[in-house]
């Protein structure tokens, strides 16, 4: 042992340093995400373990103003995604890039996933006719207590990836590189433990911060005919034809009351979900997985799975409520004290359909009431629409409505 401690310090000669990163948190680094395609990424791709959503103000007087903010964040995006070298700095002026990833920006399957909220069509005349059918600001659900400094934005951008950093970068070079046109509202950072399977084990859901498997009902992500049905805006949507491709999104930041949670017997905890804790099964699967269903058929009078458990109002399992399916892709966050000093830890809801209305809004409807009120209290959010993706080579992101704005409206902005 003394010779092998020799040679160490003979190959570190005057070095003191020692290598203190988390090794396994760089091990996926190089995994990167396409942003081009049909549809933007970050919506059915896999979710990763951190993410954040940003909300902005818009600075877009005319349609070429518009068209000039999509083009410069397509730019940061396929940038960001792919990764590289960052520019050369001069010491005489600010360095372009953050630096916290050093040298050589890393991938690390980042997705940036931009959102358009109501007020961005509303307060522009050329943009409002193109508004999509069903978007509006947030309305407040009874169980709601909105902020309005966390609620709301002309523009949301989500930020996926391996690593906390990477997420704070792509943030901070947006904000950076693009503070005349983005202003920022509001943003919520969160994160999803990595779950670690034995090999050729079943899958298992993340947990939320309320301890239960989180996801285990999620239609597929990777079934693409059943995101057409569920995800993406397409010919059976009343949507402008721009929007093709595009998806609704609703934001909650939802906090959890978790002190009392901890309180809560176990029995009470599953009865309030219909789940069981530790194994996620639904509670008429005893000893049974999370992927099971539940037949609620079976079980009319709610004696096994309560009728106003989460997973029985959320989705009642009958042929109507087929038409309500969301896909669920949240994050827990942790923000730290409240002023009245309890934790503030909570969830950061997001889900993706393609009808906001028969999606979210029904969902949360049927939920309105629901025993777990008691334990979560929605603070902020909103809902946003995400345009169709780009293709690589000249396109960019947001290209299909910036070509449906009347030409005379494009007229009057080149004249004017
Ligand atoms: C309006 C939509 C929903 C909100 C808001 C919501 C909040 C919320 N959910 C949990 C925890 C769980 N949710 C689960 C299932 C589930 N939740 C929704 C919708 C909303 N949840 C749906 C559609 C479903 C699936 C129902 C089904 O098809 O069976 C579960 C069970 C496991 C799972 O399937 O994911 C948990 C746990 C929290 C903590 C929360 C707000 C803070
Ligand atoms: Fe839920």
């Amino acid at each position: 042992r003394a010779g092998r401690a020799g040679a160490d310090a003979d190959a570190s000669a005057g070095q003191s340093h020692v290598a203190d990163a988390p090794v396994a948190d760089r091990a996926h680094a190089t995994d990167m995400v396409s942003p081009f395609g049909a549809h933007q990424a970050g919506i059915t791709t896999p979710r990763p373990a951190n993410g954040a959503l940003a909300a902005f103000h818009v600075i877009a007087e005319t349609p070429a103003d518009l068209e000039r903010l999509f083009r410069r964040l397509t730019e940061r995006i396929v940038f960001l995604t792919h990764g590289g070298p960052v520019a050369e700095e001069d010491p005489k002026l600010p360095p372009p890039d953050s630096g916290i990833l050093g040298p050589e920006v890393p991938p690390d399957a980042l997705t940036i996933t931009v959102g358009l909220g109501a007020s961005l069509f509303e307060n522009r005349p050329w943009l409002a006719p193109l508004r999509p059918r069903a978007l509006s600001q947030m309305a407040r659900f009874p169980n709601d207590a909105l902020d309005a400094e966390i609620t709301h934005g002309d523009l949301s951008i989500q930020f996926c990836a391996h690593t906390q950093e990477t997420v704070v970068h792509a943030l901070r070079d947006v904000v950076k590189t693009i503070p005349d046109q983005l202003v920022l509202k509001w943003v919520q950072m969160g994160s999803v433990p990595v779950i670690v399977t034995p090999k050729g084990a079943p899958p298992e859901s993340a947990r939320n911060l309320l301890g239960f498997r989180d996801g285990s009902a999620n239609p597929d992500s990777a079934d693409q005919g059943l995101m057409e049905k569920v995800v993406w805006v397409g010919p059976a949507n009343d949507e402008p034809d721009w929007a093709a491709g595009g998806s609704y999104q609703a934001a909650r930041i939802i906090r959890n009351t978790v002190e009392r949670w901890d309180r809560t017997p176990l029995g009470e905890q599953e009865r309030i979900f219909g789940r069981t804790k530790m194994t996620g099964a639904p509670l008429d699967r005893p000893g049974g997985t999370e992927a099971m269903v539940p037949d609620f058929a079976a079980d009319p009078d709610g004696a096994l799975t309560a009728h106003d458990s989460h997973i029985r109002l959320a989705n009642p399992r009958t042929a109507e409520s087929q038409a309500n399916l969301i896909l669920r892709r949240p994050f827990n966050y942790v923000n730290g004290v409240l002023r009245n000093g309890q934790l503030d830890q909570g969830l950061l809801f997001i889900c993706w359909q393609a009808d906001l209305e028969k999606g979210f809004v029904a969902v949360q409807r049927r939920l309105d009431g629901e025993p777990l009120e008691e334990y979560i209290k929605p603070v902020g959010g909103g809902y946003f629409f995400a345009p169709p993706g780009f293709q690589d080579g000249g396109d960019y992101l947001g290209r299909p409505l910036i070509e449906a704005i009347s030409p005379a409206s494009q007229d009057s902005s080149q004249s004017g």
